[in-house]
Order: structure tokens, then sequence, then C-alpha cells
């Protein structure tokens, strides 16, 4: 299979690496300065799980053609419409794609070009970030990623992706239900991003707090609604390992939009992660009060970036 990865930051560079180190045929596509930097000091991992450093094979748009089985798309969400047209040269009739970005409008959007059957499902549930180095750090061992076919045409690429990553360590699934497995993420994701990056502190922080337990509750049932009225019901299981995660008063977490705006980050991605969510809950007549303070109060911190001064 001839794997394209579309930008070899944190996400494309770590999984990149990882399906390298599986014998995978994979190539970058990167833009100019990323392409500098891995020609002359190539690709470098650093993770409990363990290291990879070694050259890579990279490609400018310009340079596409037509030839590939599967395109891993892992920018930022606010960088998809761009993405889209630099990937078109790559795409050929048999070409399917799989997003590993947050959120599900990216479905949405990659449905309406190229048709569901050519777009596999697929979460990363990992925090890995690109150094100002140029390399790739993961912090802590958690790597999990499920994928899945979205449609009965594509499940013999998700299996052979499959069979690729799960040579990589971490844990590692192939979902005969890939919609819930997205809507659980997200859900969860939405959920912990409204209440960290709100109160700017860790789950741990905001639990141990008057009202914290009640507003992650909150949260989470908003996002729920929003998911149920989108035709999606979790199982038990799936509502109790959300609720483990942000409703555990010892954890250390927050979202990576959170670390995103600590860091004075320039963009962030709101709409993917929060706004979206409420356009989807407008959409149902929903009433979800804290997506809407948290979608404004991010708002506000990217307008801020947008016009500095
Ligand atoms: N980091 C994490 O731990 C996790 C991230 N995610 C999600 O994964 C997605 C990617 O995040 P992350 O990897 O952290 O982001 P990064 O910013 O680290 O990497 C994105 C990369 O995409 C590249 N890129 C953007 N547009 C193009 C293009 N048109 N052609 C080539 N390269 C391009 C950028 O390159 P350039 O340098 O040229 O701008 C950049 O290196 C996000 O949606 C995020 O929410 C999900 C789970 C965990
Ligand atoms: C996987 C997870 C939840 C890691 O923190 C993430 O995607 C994020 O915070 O953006």
């Amino acid at each position: 299979m001839r794997i394209l990865i579309v930008g070899a930051g944190a996400i494309g560079g770590y999984y990149g690496a990882r399906l390298l180190q599986a014998g995978a045929d994979v190539t970058f596509l990167v833009r100019p300065r990323r392409a500098a930097h891995l020609a002359a000091n190539g690709l470098h991992v650093y993770s409990e799980l363990g290291n990879f450093s070694g050259p890579v094979a990279t490609i400018s748009t310009e340079e596409l053609e037509p030839n590939y089985d599967l395109i891993v798309l892992s920018c930022k969400s606010y960088d998809l419409e761009a993405t889209l047209q630099d990937i078109a040269p790559a795409m050929s009739d048999s070409t399917t794609l799989l997003p590993f970005l947050n959120g599900l409008a990216v479905y949405d959007r990659l449905d309406q070009m190229f048709g569901r059957a050519r777009v596999l499902g697929g979460v990363a549930y990992i925090a890995v970030m690109l150094e100002p180095d140029g390399s790739i750090r993961h912090f802590g061992a958690a790597d999990v990623v499920i994928t899945g076919a979205r449609s009965d045409s594509s499940t013999r690429i998700a299996q052979e992706f499959h069979a690729l990553i799960r040579q990589s360590p971490g844990t590692r699934s192939l979902s005969a239900n890939v919609d819930e497995v997205l809507w659980n993420k997200w859900v969860m994701l939405a959920s912990g991003a409204v209440m960290t990056c709100l109160m700017r502190g860790t789950v741990g922080e905001i639990l141990a707090t008057d009202d914290g337990p009640k507003l992650m509750a909150q949260t989470m049932a908003e996002c729920r609604a929003v998911a149920n009225g989108e035709g999606i019901q979790f199982s038990t299981d799936d509502v109790q390992r959300v609720e483990a995660r942000l409703l555990d008063r010892q954890s250390t977490w927050a979202a990576s939009m959170m670390r995103d705006i600590s860091q004075d980050a320039p963009r962030i991605e709101a709409q993917a992660i929060v706004g979206d969510m409420l356009v989807r809950a407008e959409r149902h007549g929903l009433h979800t009060p804290l997506l809407r303070v948290a979608y404004c109060h991010l708002q506000v911190y990217q307008r801020r970036h947008d016009t500095p001064g």
C-alpha cells in the first residue's frame, strides 16, 4: 500500500515514523520549510514507546501524482481547505482518505467532496508535539489508535491499514462502528476543552472547586445531547469511559487546545472542536449554555490573535 501522509507535524510525523518502522511505503507531503528541515536533519521522534531517527521521503504538492492508495490527513483543522487543494493532484478514483483531525467537520467536508466510501474513520488518543527544533515528542506512554471503514466498500483498505499500524507499539483497534468511536472522542474532547479552556486549569483542578464537578457533568450532558441529536447512541461503557476521564479528581489532563492557549498559539482549533458542536446543537434546537459561553471565550482569543494590537 502506498501511503501519503499530509504534514510531518506531531501526529503525521509520529504515526508516519511508526508506519515506517512497520515497513510501510510512506511519503510525507510537506511544505518547503519542513521539507528543507527534514532533508537536512531527517525525522526524529522521542517516545517512551521507542524512538525513531532517520531520513524520510518527502514530496511537494507540485510533484504529486495520483499514485497513492491511502492519504492520511494530519494537518490542523484550520488548514484543511488549503490541504484539500494541495492533495488534489494525488487523488485518483481509487485513493482512500484517513483523517486524524479532531472534530467531525472534516468528515462532512471529505464526504461531500469524495463520498463516504472513500473516507475511513480514525482517532488517536495520544499527546504528541512538534518541538521548536523540528523533532516530535510523545508525552507519557498512552497511544491508542482506532480506525475503521465507514462503508462496506472500504473494509479491505481499513483492514490493510490496521494490519500495518498494529505492528507499532500502543493499543490499536479496528472498529466495526467507527462513527460511534469518532463521536465518543469528540464528546470527550469538546467537553474537556470547554472546561479546561474556560477555567484555564486541569481536570483535577476544576473538580476540586465547588461547582467544578457539576459544570463538568453539565458540559458532558450538553455534548452527549448533540451526539444523540445527530443519531448517535452511546453504550453505558462509552459514557463511563468519558466520565472516568473527565470526573477523575486526580487528573492532571487538559485538552491540547488549553495547552495551545497557555503557549499563546496564534491559531487554535476552536471552530472544529467547540464551534461546530454548537452549530449542531442549534440545528437540533438544543439549549447548550456552556458550549455557547466557551465558544464566545475562544472566539475572543482567536480574534485578538487575528488582529494584534
Ligand atoms: N498532537 C496531538 O497529540 C493530537 C492531535 N490531534 C489532532 O491532529 C491534528 C493535527 O495536529 P498536530 O499534529 O498536533 O498539529 P501540528 O501543527 O503539529 O502538525 C500539523 C502539520 O501539518 C502541516 N500542514 C498543514 N497544512 C499542510 C499542507 N497543505 N501541506 C503539507 N503540510 C501541511 C503543518 O506544516 P507547516 O509546518 O508547513 O505548517 C504542520 O507541520 C489536529 O486536528 C489535532 O487536533 C489528535 C490527537 C492528538
Ligand atoms: C487525545 C487528546 C484527548 C489528548 O489530549 C486530544 O486529542 C487533545 O487533547 O486534543
